[in-house]
């Protein structure tokens, strides 16, 4: 049995920091119902991705598997009365949504724990519930920026570059979903609920944690004409480096044993804790004009035999067919009913006893509507009601 059977989501959140939060929940076994807009979340449209001839864009395919969908208008008194309803039976509820509009929708935290004090209400945010930069909107790459992150990368002279993923709403997803676990043991042992709130801005300075006390305490400034890290002074050498065919990446490598490899006399009578630090450009020259000489197979196979801190640069294909990645079974692949076989990366962490499960593929907008509705104990008349009123609505069920 999956750890969080039984606990009920109401997921309201958009895009991607909320919806991967709740996927973790359900990955897990929570019954995740997801409460979309009658026009569906946001996401469900965008051609974001670039993947075209899809109904369903593929990264909302990637954030909402294991989740059922109720699509119901909260801007009607009708449909907000469901939420009401369905907060009743909730044990979590999840939203990202711009600063005030939970308030103005009247699904904030003191209206639903009035109504269920055992909630775990989650709220993620751009930058915080208060303060001076609440209005302004929380998008990855803005805040990627904002939290010194960018300043690091990049090369040589030229501008700062940010990760090529959704790094901050990946860390605030993964903050959200560690806080509802705690406040769900809380919950557990006291019986009582509470508010989590997580904001982006913290979550990916949090996650800066060394970079930033080597800057505060030891008063280093990261240079991105340095290093290939934020920790300017990083002991060489350590950094990606081109191969004759390709690029690999090499990181504290002993200076003593690298010049044996490299064949440099100069390397070979360096000491590592020392001269890594005092002779870096030398060091990086040496290694760069050696490493072209062989391919990335040679030298990985070299590195690997002398017990050295080297591995590829891969590009998604070479990752997917990986040896380590298709024996830990990272990938799952699933039949969704109106896009066919989705591969994606699965759920992570393993469960000796209580393993993860996918149940199912993302629903499509109100798939499941009728079917909460009558958990929810309402009838035909009532449902058809709802209908009429455009207070939800109704999507192919595909089950
Ligand atoms: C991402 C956002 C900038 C998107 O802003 P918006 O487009 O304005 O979306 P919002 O969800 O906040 O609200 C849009 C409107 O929809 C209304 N709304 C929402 N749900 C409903 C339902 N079910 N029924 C009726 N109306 C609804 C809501 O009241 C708002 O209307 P009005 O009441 O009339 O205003 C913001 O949500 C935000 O800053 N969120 C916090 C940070 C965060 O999690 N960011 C996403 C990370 S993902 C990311 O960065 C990325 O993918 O890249």
């Amino acid at each position: 049995m999956s750890i969080l059977k039984g606990i009920r989501v109401l997921d309201c959140s958009i895009a991607m920091a909320g919806p991967l939060a709740a996927q973790r929940l359900a990955d897990l076994g929570a019954d995740v119902i997801k409460i979309e807009p009658t026009s569906g979340e946001w996401q469900r449209h965008t051609a974001a991705g670039g993947a075209t001839g899809n109904k369903i864009n593929v990264s909302f395919l990637s954030l909402n598997r294991n989740k059922r969908s109720l699509s119901v208008d909260l801007k009607s008194p009708d449909g907000k009365a469901v939420l009401l309803e369905a907060v009743k039976t909730a044990d979590v509820f999840i939203q990202n949504y711009r600063a005030g509009v939970a308030t103005r929708l009247g699904v904030d935290y003191e209206t639903l724990s009035a109504i269920n004090p055992k909630l775990v209400y989650v709220s993620m945010s751009g930058y915080g519930e208060t303060g001076p930069s609440v209005k302004r909107p929380g998008q990855d790459l803005l805040l990627q920026g904002m939290s010194g992150a960018m300043m690091a990368t990049g090369e040589g002279d030229g501008p700062p570059r940010p990760a090529g993923q959704y790094l901050v709403d990946a860390i605030t997803a993964y903050s959200a979903f560690e806080g509802a676990l705690a406040a769900l043991f809380h919950r557990e042992r006291t019986g009582e609920g509470q508010k989590v709130s997580i904001n982006m801005l913290d979550a990916i300075t949090t996650i800066q944690m060394q970079e930033l006390s080597v800057f505060t305490k030891g008063k280093v400034k990261p240079e991105r004409t340095k290093e290939a890290h934020a920790h300017v002074y990083m002991r060489a050498p350590y950094g990606v480096f081109q191969t004759s065919d390709s690029y690999i990446t090499l990181a504290f490598a002993p200076l003593d044993k690298l010049g044996v490899i490299l064949g440099s006399d100069v390397l070979a009578k360096m000491n590592s804790e020392t001269h890594g630090f005092s002779h870096r450009d030398e060091i990086f020259a040496i290694t760069r004009k050696a490493l072209l000489s062989k391919t990335s197979d040679e030298w990985l196979k070299i590195f690997d035999e002398a017990g050295m801190w080297a591995g590829p640069v891969y590009n998604y294909e070479q990752l997917i067919n990986d040896p380590q990645i298709k024996h830990n079974g990272t990938f799952i692949s699933y039949n969704h009913p109106t896009e066919g076989e989705v591969t994606t990366p699965g759920f992570p962490i393993k469960f000796s006893k209580t393993p993860s499960e996918i149940r199912y593929g993302a629903p499509i907008n109100g798939q499941h509507t009728i079917e909460v509705l009558k958990e929810l104990g309402l009838d035909d008349e009532k449902i058809s009601e709802l209908i009429e009123k455009q207070a939800v609505h109704v999507g192919e069920d595909l089950a």
